[in-house]
């Protein structure tokens, strides 16, 4: 069946502008068949009143919980979180239970995640068995499986000889390797960052245990050639090193959250777990050198780090409450109201930062609006505020410290291959 977009506006990847067009695409085949005026005869026309039609949204960082901690979050709730979040591709992260370690449990994720008919769902494996920083996966096995890059995200790979190792046989199989950088010799058992800490009563965690391990993985994948991936940068001095090593010529990437960009430790006025998040919470310094690295492209993506929590957990307070916050759900209005609307952030780059940059650096199908490219697109309005409130959440999670911010910029619809996966007010998946 053809079906017609009309009376959106689209973005000129190329200057950056907006203008009227409308799109036609096969449903049925799940490509663009044309982009312009007077596209022809539909079967079905959506009418559109000036929204934004964007490429699908990609998030190369969630944390989906399943297996293991379904209490958290499932594959089928958040895979529609993501859809309703404008996410046509999400790449989860393997610190489930069991951790995803081998090719069965990648290929259960994938079968599982294309029955729910949400978000495409793109596992990424674990570096080491059982997440346990020592004896390496399978690499060969795990990309055949499917898996589309390497991780021991929520701990990095301490031991400097076996991430040597490590990406050595990454950059041979071909898959980048995705740091959760933190040398725990440093963190120690920190919560929040040192100020905040020392205001609060707990524990800090020094700033600097991650760019120190960030500066051994540099090193190491100038050695290897391995594509390395930087998670969740935070602090200024990361930034520096990765700018650095992108003028080297190492082969790094890296990404940075919504709630690096927009939040610093100063926010952390009583004990509300919502707040603990890993890396923490930085410096006002540190936020801005993180929005100077994704101006000038040193960070790559936006990334949301969605990593869902239940209320009982986080209810134990800053020191005992597990680390993370959601994010799925709010990351485009968050960064449409509060960069893109005050002219901090080009709507262009925004973009960009969540739909081409990361399909590129990752491999993945979308990203961009032309005939023949996959229909995946995310209709945005942006002339309706709205207030957050974590209960409308699809998600399971309501762990969000943006609890009553305003915000405009919310996806009325998400289409991957030509199929309707969110439809602004739809039932919820249980
Ligand atoms: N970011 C977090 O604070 N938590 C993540 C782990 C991680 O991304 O390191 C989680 O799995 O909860
Ligand atoms: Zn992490
Ligand atoms: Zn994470």
């Amino acid at each position: 069946m053809k079906v017609r977009i009309e009376g959106g506006q689209l973005l000129d990847s190329r200057c950056g502008e907006l203008f009227r067009a409308d799109i036609a695409y096969d449903d049925e085949r799940g490509h663009i068949v044309a982009v312009g005026d007077c596209l022809g005869e539909a079967d079905k026309v959506v009418k559109l009143n000036g929204e934004l039609v964007l490429p699908g949204f990609v998030d190369m960082h969630v944390h989906l919980r399943d297996p293991g901690f379904t209490d958290k979050e499932t594959l089928a709730t958040g895979l529609q979180a993501a859809a309703a979040g404008g996410f046509a591709h999400v790449a989860c992260m393997p610190n489930t239970n069991p951790p995803v370690d081998s090719a069965a449990l990648v290929e259960d994720i994938i079968a599982r995640g294309r029955a729910i008919g949400k978000a495409d769902v793109h596992p990424i494996a674990c570096i080491t068995v059982g997440q346990a920083g020592d004896e390496l996966t399978d690499f060969e096995a795990l990309k055949q499986a499917g898996t589309i890059a390497l991780s021991d995200d929520g701990k990095g790979v301490q031991h400097g000889a076996r991430m040597l190792e490590a990406m050595a046989r990454a950059k041979a199989a071909g898959l980048p390797v995705v740091i959760h950088s933190e040398d725990e010799t440093l963190s120690l058992d920190g919560v929040i960052h040192p100020d905040a800490a020392k205001r609060i009563g707990v524990k800090g965690l020094l700033p600097e245990s991650e760019a120190a391990m960030i500066a051994r993985d540099i090193l190491l994948a100038e050695r290897t050639g391995a594509h390395l991936h930087v998670c969740h940068v935070s602090t200024e001095q990361s930034v520096a090193l990765i700018r650095w090593a992108k003028a080297r010529g190492v082969n790094i990437t890296a990404e940075v959250t919504p709630h690096h960009l927009l939040l610093t430790e100063s926010i952390i006025t009583h004990d509300d777990a919502v707040f603990k998040v890993n890396p923490p919470l930085q410096g006002e310094r540190d936020r801005h050198a993180c929005l100077e690295g994704f101006l000038d492209g040193t960070l790559d993506i936006i990334a949301t780090d969605h990593a869902p929590h239940t209320a009982e957990e986080k209810a134990r307070g800053i020191a005992h409450a597990p680390f993370g916050m959601v994010g799925i759900e709010t990351v485009f209005p968050l960064l449409y109201t509060y960069l893109v609307a005050p002219g901090v952030v080009p709507l262009s780059r925004l973009v960009d930062a969540m739909t081409r940059r990361p399909s590129e650096l990752f491999g993945l199908p979308g990203g961009s609006i032309r005939p023949g490219s996959p229909a995946d697109l995310t209709i945005v309005r942006t002339d309706e505020e709205r207030r957050i409130d974590p209960e409308q959440f699809y998600s399971k999670g309501r762990n969000t410290p943006f609890t009553n911010w305003h915000a405009a910029g919310w996806t009325v619809r998400t289409i991957l291959r030509g199929k309707d996966i969110f439809v602004q007010g739809e039932e919820r998946l249980s």
